[in-house]
């Protein structure tokens, strides 16, 4: 069972108004030892305050849905920074690392790198990147793969773009596109239709029932399929301005496994500090 912080938010609150302060240090130290008493500092991964609290949007829908194209009008209109997992995963390949042959092997049979080398990639480009408001494109792929990424980062998306599209309509869109990907031929892409079905439809399930996901019909020129965007995005604009600061997304980033509360010590303190000052 997973929750997060913010759903203790108001019992937080309301305690923590209700400490009488005698001075800001000592009632920094109570909070402090509020959360000190259930938490579990994790041995990475994580963002201390000293580090952004990222806006998070992941993007998903199979093969060809249009995803890369519509993040790069989000990125370009809205000031997202756009991670396409699968861009990361290929520069990797470039790079002629190690793990690059074992990506390589991957995407030629359309099956999912290891999560921890994907998570690690999108990890250290949002730690690199001077933004923090981002577009994980592609990614997760599986159950596995948002289980490691909210256990590794510590947050969960701020919401969820779902490119809705036929089939048909995306094996003919894969089948045209060339860009000389390896992936892009029909007996790989028949494996990523199984595997996008199987592994990564359950994923979306599992953010609409938390009502984070906001579909979209990718069947329609570009120009249309963002004007279902635009809106959306535009709802989040305030939120995401106001987030690299406000106590709610030093909350909303911090990801609570009942048992094993984790969380950035550090955060707690710029959390208290917010209060204070
Ligand atoms: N709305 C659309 N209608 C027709 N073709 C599209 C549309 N959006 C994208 N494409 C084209 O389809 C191919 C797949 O798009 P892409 O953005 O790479 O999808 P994804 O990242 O989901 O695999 C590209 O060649 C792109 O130019
Ligand atoms: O999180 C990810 C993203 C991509 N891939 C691999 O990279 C391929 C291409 O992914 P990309 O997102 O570029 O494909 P798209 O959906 O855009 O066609 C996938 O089929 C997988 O083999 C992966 O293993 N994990
Ligand atoms: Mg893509």
């Amino acid at each position: 069972m997973r929750r997060q912080l913010a759903s203790y938010s108001s019992v937080l609150f309301s305690t923590f108004r209700s400490y009488v302060v005698p001075n800001q240090a000592a009632y920094t130290l109570k909070f402090v030892e509020l959360f000190a008493t259930e938490i579990e500092i994790p041995a990475k991964g994580g963002f201390s305050s000293r580090e952004k609290v990222p806006f998070i949007s992941f993007v998903l829908g199979g093969p060809g849905s249009g995803k890369g194209t519509q993040c790069a009008k989000i990125a370009h209109t809205f000031g997202f920074t756009h991670l396409s997992a699968g861009d990361l995963l290929r520069t990797e390949i470039s790079s002629n690392s190690e793990k690059g042959a074992v990506i390589l092997e991957t995407i030629k049979q359309g099956k999912i790198v290891p999560s921890e080398v994907t998570v690690d990639l999108i990890r250290r480009a949002i730690e690199s990147s001077k933004n923090h408001k981002f577009l994980i494109d592609g990614f997760p792929r599986s159950e596995e793969n948002r289980i490691a990424f909210e256990k590794i980062m510590g947050a969960e998306p701020n919401f969820v773009l779902y490119f809705d599209c036929p089939e048909e309509e995306m094996v003919k869109r894969v089948l045209c596109r060339n860009e000389g990907r390896v992936d892009d031929n029909i007996d790989t892409l028949k494996k990523r239709l199984k595997i996008y079905e199987s592994l990564n439809l359950p994923v979306i399930n599992y953010y609409l029932a938390k009502g984070k996901v906001h579909k979209i019909n990718a069947v329609g020129p570009e120009e249309e399929i963002f004007e279902q965007v635009r809106p959306i995005i535009s709802s989040y604009e305030g939120a995401c301005r106001d987030f690299k600061f406000s106590p709610v997304s030093i909350l909303n980033s911090l990801s609570l496994s009942a048992g094993s509360v984790q969380m950035n010590m550090t955060r707690v303190m710029e959390f208290g500090r917010l209060f204070l000052l």
